[in-house]
C-alpha cells in the first residue's frame, strides 16, 4: 500500500484507538478525514447537530456523531491507482447459508401473498476471514474501485469499525433544495446499461419512489399536493458488478434549515431497504432474519455543515463587492454494500427486495452477486 501522509494520520488514529471516519462522495476527487479528538461517544440525538452522523437499520437504536467541532479535518486528493491488485468477481457464497436464506425469502413471500405486506427487503451476513491486518487498505481499494460510489471507513472503539461502497443517497439538502433517490431493481452488469427490465423489477422500484414522494408530502408538504417536487423516470446506473432502476426526487423546502428530523423520521427506512408498509415489513424483518443489521440498511454522513460561499456582484468602481452566502447542507447515504471488520474476520451485509413474483433462488443468487463487490477488495 502506499505509505501517505493522510492515510498514515488514519492508521495513527486508529491505532490510538480515537474515533474517526475518512469518506469520498461519488464522483469527486477529495478524500476527507475526521479525526476525533478524544474518545469520547457522541450521540446524534434530533438531526440539529452538526457532525457525522452514522444510524442504524432500527431507529429504536442510538445513531452516533462525529461532531464537528470536536475533530481535526484533513483532506487528500484522490488518483486513482492503475495498479491495484484485486480479486475477480466470481460467483460463490458460504453455502451453508443458502437454505437459510432460500427458506426466509419463502417465508417472505407467503407473508405477501396473505397480505402482511406488499413488499420487503431480506439480507444476511456473511463472514469470511481475512489475513488483513490493515483495515485503512481495504478503504484504499474500495475508493480505487468503486468511484461513483460513496465510500467510507468509520470507526469507534466502543461501537466497531465499518466500510462501505454505496450507490444509494439517502438525502442531499443544500439551503432549501432537497434530493432523494428511489434505487431498487437489479441485475448483472454484462457489458452494456441499455438493458430490459422485468415488470418485477420495475413494479419493486415504483414501491420506493411511491413511498418516498408520498412521505415527503405529508413531513415537508402537510399533505399539499401543491409542493413542487421533480421526479425523474425510471433510468438504469450502474454500480460495481450490478446494474439498478434508479429515479431522482428533488424538491424546494418552503424554507431553508426546515427541521431534518420530520424528514428522516418520515423516510428512513426507505422500501428499498426495509419494505411497505414499513412497520410491519420491519417487525417482518427483525423476528425472521436471524441476526441484527446494527448499521447495514442505516444512512452515514455530513449532517448540518456550513457551507460559505464568495460571490462577487461584478459591479465596477464598488469596493468591497464580494458578498459570503452561506448555506446549511447535509450529505446522507444509505449504508449499503458495506462490512464490519472484527478480529481478522470481514461481515459482509446483502439484502434484496422481494415481492409477490419473487424467487427464492434467484433472490439467493442477487445476494451472492452484491456480495462480490465487497470480497474484490478482500484479497
Ligand atoms: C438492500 C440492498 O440493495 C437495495 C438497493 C438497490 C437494489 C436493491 C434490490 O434490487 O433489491 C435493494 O433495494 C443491498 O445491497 O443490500
Amino acid at each position: 500500500m502506499i505509505l501517505n501522509h493522510f492515510f498514515e494520520q488514519l492508521k495513527t488514529q486508529f491505532h490510538q484507538k480515537l474515533p474517526f471516519v475518512a469518506y469520498k462522495k461519488p464522483e469527486t476527487s477529495i478524500i476527507k478525514g475526521w479525526l476525533q479528538k478524544d474518545d469520547a461517544i457522541h450521540y446524534c440525538t434530533d438531526f440539529t447537530e452538526s457532525g457525522f452522523v452514522f444510524a442504524p437499520f432500527d431507529s429504536n437504536h442510538s445513531s452516533f456523531l462525529i461532531p464537528f467541532g470536536n475533530a481535526t479535518h484533513i483532506t487528500h486528493s484522490f488518483v486513482k491507482l492503475d495498479n491495484m491488485k484485486l480479486s475477480d468477481y466470481i460467483s460463490n457464497s458460504d453455502s451453508s447459508q443458502k437454505d437459510f436464506h432460500i427458506n426466509l425469502v419463502k417465508k417472505g413471500i407467503d407473508a405477501i401473498q396473505q397480505n402482511a405486506f406488499k413488499k420487503v427487503v431480506l439480507s444476511r451476513c456473511e463472514v469470511v476471514e481475512t489475513n488483513e491486518q490493515d483495515p485503512i487498505s481495504i478503504f484504499e481499494k474500495l475508493l480505487n474501485t468503486y468511484a461513483t460510489a460513496f465510500v467510507y471507513c468509520w470507526y469507534h472503539p466502543e461501537v466497531g469499525l465499518w466500510l462501505g461502497a454505496t450507490p444509494e443517497t439517502f438525502l442531499n439538502i443544500r439551503g432549501n433544495r432537497l434530493k432523494t433517490m428511489a434505487l431498487a431493481g437489479t441485475q448483472a452488469y454484462k457489458g452494456s446499461t441499455d438493458v430490459f427490465w422485468k415488470d418485477k423489477e420495475r413494479e419493486e422500484q415504483q414501491i420506493v419512489t411511491d413511498f418516498i414522494v408520498d412521505q415527503l408530502q405529508e413531513a415537508v408538504g402537510n399533505g399539499s399536493s401543491h409542493l413542487q417536487m421533480e421526479v425523474s423516470a425510471q433510468h438504469t446506473i450502474k454500480a460495481g458488478n450490478l446494474l439498478h432502476l434508479k429515479t431522482d426526487i428533488m424538491l424546494q423546502l418552503a424554507q431553508a434549515g426546515t427541521g431534518l428530523k420530520p424528514i428522516i423520521t418520515a423516510l428512513h427506512p426507505t422500501p428499498a431497504v426495509c419494505g411497505l408498509p414499513k412497520e410491519k415489513a420491519k417487525t417482518f424483518i427483525i423476528a425472521h432474519e436471524g441476526y441484527s443489521r446494527e448499521f447495514y440498511a442505516g444512512f452515514l454522513g455530513e449532517l448540518n455543515l456550513k457551507e460559505t460561499k464568495s460571490r462577487n456582484t461584478n459591479r465596477r468602481n464598488v469596493e468591497n463587492n464580494a458578498y459570503r452566502v452561506s448555506k446549511t447542507t447535509s450529505d446522507l447515504y444509505v449504508n449499503l454494500r458495506c462490512m464490519q471488520f472484527k478480529n481478522n474476520k470481514v461481515y459482509m451485509y446483502v439484502g434484496g427486495g422481494i415481492t409477490k413474483d419473487s424467487d427464492a433462488v434467484s433472490e439467493w443468487e442477487e445476494t451472492v452477486q452484491k456480495s462480490q463487490i465487497i470480497k474484490r477488495v478482500l484479497l
